[in-house]
C-alpha cells in the first residue's frame, strides 16, 4: 500500500552517471546527423509492436485489446511538439525507470573511455554504440514519455519527463491506450521537424522498411488544416522480390537492424522454397562494432516466424566466427513458440544454419574479388574469420580461400592462398609460411635467406591467432602448408648441403644443456645461426598465449642451425681455449634468439659476455 502511495506522486530520479555523460557527448557530436533521432524512436516503436505481437501468440487478448499495430507521428505546430506514438507492448513504472534512466549494455564504460573528444570521430563511435532513445535530446529540450503496459488498466499509465540535464521525474497517470508516446518539445533550431515535408523525407530515408504503418497526423495551425497520411509501404522488405527492392531500401533496413550510421558493405537476399522454406537477408557491415570481441555482444540475426518477430540475436543461425553478420531470417515453418533452447537442437535450424553459413562464405568470396572493398573488410573482420579455420572443419577450405597474408615478395601487398598458388612455380610442392610478431620482423628473419636466394615466396604471419589458426590448416587445395622455421628444410636436392663437422660436434657439446641439437644449416645465406623448431614443438606465439592464459607450457629446447660458410663460424673453428669457445658458442645461441625476437635465457650472462667481447674488441 505504502509503495502505491509513493508512486502516485511525482518522483525525481537522477540519471545513471553514464547516461549523463552520453547525453552530453551525443548532443554535441550528433548535431549534424540529428535526424537519426526519428529513426531511433520509430525503431523502438516498431520493436514494441513486434514484442506485443510475440506476446499475443500466448495471449491473443492482448493484441485484440490494442488493435492493429501502428506508429503515429503527431505534429503540433502551436505547441512546438512532435510525438511518436505506438500501440505496442508499453512499459510499467519500474521498466520506465530502468530503461530510460540507465544504460544496461555491457562495455559501456570501455566505450565511453574510448571517446576522444574529437566530434567527428566520436559521432561515428556513438552511432556504432547505438544511441537509442536518448537521441531524442539532440532535437528536444524537454522529452516526455507516457506509457501503459499491455494487459494493464487505464490507471496503470506512467509519465516520465526530463530536460536531459541529469534528472527525470516519474508519476502515475491515466492512459486510455496501451503503448507508448514519446513527446518531444523541439528546440528552436529543430523546428524543421514540425514540417510534414521534412518528416516524409526522413521517414522515407531511414524508416521506409518498417513493417508496420507509420502515419503522420498534423493538428494544423492558422495556415493548414489537420491532415492524416501513411508514410511507408509497411511490408516486410525481405518478403518482396529482390528486383523490387532498391539499394537505398536495403541500406535503410540494414541501418535499422544494426544501428550503424554507415551503409552495409554488401548483402545477400535469398528465398529458399521447398520442404524447409525460409528467407534470409544477410549483411556484411562496413566496420566492426566496438564490442566484436565481447563475449556477450549482440550476434546480429533477427528471427521472424510467419513475419512475426521472435527474437533478436538468434545466434543459432550462424557460427560464432560469423558473428559480425547482421540480418533477418524468416522461417515460416518453425513453430511460433520456438525458444532459444529449442532452437539449439532443432533439426531444421541446423539445416538453415549450414545453408546460411555457406551463403555468407559465398558472399565473402564474391567480395574478395573487389580490390577496393575486400582489404577494408579484411582489416575489420579478418581476425574473427580466422577463428573459423579452427571451428568449422566442414567449411575450412572455403574460409581459407578468404584469408589474406603479407608476403615475402616485395610489393605484393596482401595475398590470398589462391594467388600464391598461381605464382608458385609448378615444381614447388609446398606453400611456405613464417610466423613472427610483426610482418617486418618476419621480413628480417634469417629463415627467409635461403627462400630469398631461391626466389621462393613465403607468407608472413604475424597476428597472435595465426599460429593457432595455421595448426588447423595442413593443406590448401591439396598443397601442404609448411612452416619455414620448423624441422629440417630440404628445398630441393640441389640445395648445397653442409656436412656436419668437428665444429658442429664441439658446439653440440658446449650447448648440450640449452639446445636439442646443433646442425649444419640448409637455410642460412648471410646469417651465422638461427633457431629451428622441431616438428612437434610449440611456437613462440602459442607459448605466449598459453602462458597468458596461465596454462602449463612444456619446456622447449630448440635446434640451433649454423652456417659453416660464415666468417664467424670459420673463426670459431680456430678457437682452442675451452672457456672462450663456450662463451662464443653461448653468444651465437643468444643472438639467434634475439633475431627471433626472444630474450636469451639468462640476459645478465649475455650482457656480461658481450661486455667482455666489446672490451677485447676495443683493446685490439
Ligand atoms: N516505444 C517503446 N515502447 C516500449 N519500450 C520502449 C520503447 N522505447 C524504448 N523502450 C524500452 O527502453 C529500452 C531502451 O531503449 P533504447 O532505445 O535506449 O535502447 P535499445 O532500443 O535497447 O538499444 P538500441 O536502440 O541501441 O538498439 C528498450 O530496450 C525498450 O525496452
Amino acid at each position: 500500500m505504502q509503495e502505491h502511495i509513493v508512486s502516485n506522486q511525482k518522483q525525481t530520479h537522477g540519471f545513471q552517471a553514464e547516461v549523463s555523460r552520453l547525453l552530453n557527448l551525443m548532443i554535441h557530436s550528433l548535431y549534424s546527423n540529428r535526424e537519426i533521432f526519428l529513426r531511433e524512436l520509430i525503431s523502438n516503436a516498431s520493436d514494441a509492436c513486434d514484442k506485443l505481437r510475440f506476446m499475443s501468440l500466448d495471449n491473443p487478448s492482448l493484441s485484440e485489446a490494442s488493435g492493429e499495430p501502428v506508429i503515429t507521428l503527431s505534429v503540433d505546430k502551436e505547441n512546438g511538439t512532435l510525438s511518436i506514438t505506438d500501440n505496442g507492448i508499453g512499459m510499467d513504472e519500474a521498466e520506465v525507470i530502468e530503461n530510460l534512466g540507465t544504460i544496461a549494455r555491457s562495455g559501456t564504460e570501455t566505450f565511453l573511455a574510448s571517446l576522444s573528444g574529437d566530434q567527428k570521430k566520436d559521432s561515428q563511435l556513438i552511432g556504432q554504440f547505438g544511441v537509442g532513445f536518448y537521441s531524442a535530446f539532440i532535437v528536444a529540450d524537454k522529452v516526455a514519455v507516457e506509457s501503459r503496459k499491455a494487459g494493464t488498466d487505464v490507471d496503470a499509465g506512467v509519465r516520465w519527463e526530463s530536460d536531459g540535464e541529469g534528472e527525470f521525474t516519474v508519476e502515475a497517470v491515466n492512459r486510455d491506450h496501451v503503448g507508448t508516446s514519446v513527446i518531444l518539445h523541439l528546440r528552436d533550431d529543430a523546428k524543421e521537424f514540425l514540417d510534414p515535408f521534412k518528416l516524409r523525407q526522413v521517414v522515407n530515408q531511414y524508416s521506409d522498411h518498417v513493417a508496420f504503418p507509420i502515419r503522420m497526423s498534423t493538428l494544423g495551425d492558422a495556415d493548414d488544416a489537420p491532415t492524416e497520411e501513411t508514410l511507408n509501404s509497411a511490408t516486410a522488405l525481405w518478403q518482396r522480390p529482390r528486383n523490387d527492392v532498391s539499394d537505398e531500401e536495403y541500406q535503410s533496413l540494414y541501418r535499422h537492424i544494426s544501428h550503424d550510421f554507415q551503409d552495409a558493405m554488401s548483402w545477400s537476399h535469398n528465398k529458399v522454397e521447398g520442404k524447409l522454406e525460409y528467407t534470409s537477408l544477410l549483411y556484411v557491415p562496413a566496420r566492426a562494432p566496438f564490442d566484436l570481441y565481447h563475449r556477450d555482444a549482440n550476434r546480429g540475426l533477427k528471427l521472424y516466424v510467419q513475419r512475426v518477430f521472435i527474437m533478436d540475436d538468434a545466434e543459432q543461425f550462424l557460427p560464432q566466427y560469423l558473428r559480425f553478420i547482421k540480418g533477418v531470417v524468416d522461417a515460416p515453418n518453425l513453430p511460433l513458440n520456438v525458444s532459444r533452447e529449442l532452437l539449439q537442437d532443432y533439426g531444421p535450424v541446423k539445416t538453415i544454419r549450414s545453408a546460411l553459413t555457406k551463403r555468407v562464405l559465398q558472399m565473402l568470396k564474391k567480395l574478395g574479388n573487389d580490390k577496393d572493398k575486400y582489404p577494408a573488410f579484411w582489416s575489420q573482420f579478418g581476425q574473427v574469420l580466422k577463428e573459423g579455420i579452427g571451428e568449422d572443419p566442414d567449411n575450412r577450405e572455403a574460409i581459407a580461400a578468404l584469408l589474406r597474408f603479407a608476403s615475402s615478395h616485395e610489393g605484393q601487398g596482401l595475398t590470398s592462398l589462391d594467388d600464391y598458388l598461381e605464382r608458385k612455380p609448378a615444381d614447388q610442392e609446398k606453400i611456405y609460411y613464417l610466423l613472427a610478431d610483426t610482418a617486418s620482423a618476419a621480413r628480417q628473419s634469417p629463415h627467409l635467406e635461403v627462400f630469398r636466394k631461391k626466389g621462393i615466396e613465403v607468407l608472413l604471419l604475424s597476428d597472435p591467432v595465426d599460429e593457432w589458426m595455421i595448426s588447423y590448416l595442413d593443406s590448401y587445395k591439396d598443397v601442404k602448408l609448411v612452416n619455414a622455421a620448423r624441422g629440417e628444410l630440404n628445398l630441393d636436392e640441389h640445395t648445397e648441403s653442409q656436412e656436419d663437422s668437428a665444429l658442429v660436434a664441439r658446439l653440440k657439446a658446449s650447448l648440450a644443456e640449452e639446445v636439442e641439437t646443433v646442425r649444419a644449416t640448409r637455410r642460412l645465406v648471410d646469417s651465422p645461426s638461427c633457431l629451428v623448431l622441431a616438428e612437434d614443438q610449440l611456437g613462440p606465439q602459442m607459448r605466449r598465449m598459453l602462458e597468458a592464459a596461465g596454462q602449463p607450457v612444456p619446456e622447449n629446447k630448440p635446434v640451433l642451425e649454423v652456417n659453416l660458410h660464415h666468417d664467424l663460424l670459420k673463426a670459431l673453428d680456430t678457437v682452442e681455449d675451452g672457456d672462450r669457445f663456450n662463451d662464443l658458442a653461448a653468444l651465437l645461441l643468444d643472438q639467434a634468439m634475439l633475431a627471433e625476437g626472444q630474450l636469451p635465457k639468462d640476459p645478465a650472462a649475455t650482457a656480461r659476455r658481450m661486455h667482455q667481447m666489446l672490451v677485447s674488441a676495443v683493446n685490439n
